[in-house]
């Protein structure tokens, strides 16, 4: 079948945006593999797919994908440009929409500037519903937070874990750029005591208001930004005494602004979506 979509990217975490409300979408994960492959297919670190909504009261569905094929709960750039998207498309003239996620409802709303802020939800910070498995571990107190002892190939990575609908991994390093992306994210995304696996963030902190992070993604690799690696560092940061609402994060791609009031409050992120090329291809 030909497949209309369109190619977007919010700070450089790029999709591909796939209108499932004019087009019949039910693909395989070697399909969804084939969309995110960069050589063979269109490439993309997610794929969106934006749907008719299932429950009352809310404008839209939209799924999300990884590039390994697996179907996620969340993904925070993705929901600026899914906006951005059915923005675009007219499927849609609200400026502020209710959209059902594998995750719950998320609330998005386009800005006067173009930049659109999206209702988050509250972070999740009980370990077993992150999910994380620390059964055994002595974690470390530091201000509200705890952080726990993680073994990475022999080495000691402490962490804060927290779900933003979607399972992070947190650690602060003294310089994002330096730090052991490559070699240690895939090992935390496949860590034993994750069992829905874990998005790996490295966060520097450059002031109380300011971040630098970088994530390893379950399921994409390194990107050049995610939204809710964003969220869940800053939540990370703030309870760890280290930052105080609103942060300014630079991403290797782009800057998100994170602001978070605390325990039980929503995580409100604000930043671009932006469309680059629309086009066809045989799936
Ligand atoms: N890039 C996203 C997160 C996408 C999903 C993530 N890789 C996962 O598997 O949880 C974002 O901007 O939040």
């Amino acid at each position: 079948m030909k497949l209309k979509f369109t190619k977007m990217h919010g700070a450089g975490n790029d999709f591909v945006v796939i209108d499932a409300i004019s087009q019949t979408v039910d693909f395989t994960p070697e399909q969804w593999r084939k969309l995110g492959d960069r050589r063979f297919g269109i490439g993309a670190d997610q794929m969106l797919v934006v749907e008719r909504p299932r429950a009352a009261g809310v404008d839209f569905r939209y799924r999300i994908y990884n590039a390994d094929g697996g179907e996620v709960e969340q993904c925070g750039n993705g929901a600026r440009a899914f906006v951005k998207f059915v923005t675009d498309k007219g499927l849609t003239d609200k400026r502020a929409i209710r959209v059902e996620t594998m995750a719950g409802i998320i609330e998005p709303r386009l800005e006067d500037d173009g930049r659109i802020t999206v209702d988050m939800g509250a972070p999740v910070l009980e370990p077993e519903k992150v999910p994380f498995d620390a059964a055994g571990l002595a974690s470390r107190p530091e201000s509200a937070d705890a952080l726990w002892p993680l073994d990475v190939d022999g080495k000691t990575a402490w962490i804060s874990v927290v779900s933003m609908g979607n399972p992070h991994a947190v650690q602060v390093v003294d310089d994002s750029e330096a730090a052991p992306v490559a070699a240690d994210g895939p090992a935390i995304e496949r860590h034993a005591r994750f069992p829905k696996r874990v998005n790996a963030g490295f966060m520097q902190v450059i002031g109380r208001h300011e971040v630098r992070l970088r994530v390893y993604e379950r399921g994409a690799g390194e990107t050049l930004a995610c939204g809710t690696g964003a969220c869940a560092a800053v939540v990370a940061g703030i309870r760890r005494g280290l930052l105080d609402s609103p942060v300014a994060v630079h991403t290797r791609g782009g800057d998100l602004s994170i602001a978070w009031e605390g325990p039980g409050r929503s995580v409100m992120m604000t930043g671009p979506a932006v469309s680059v090329f629309e086009g066809e291809i045989d799936i």
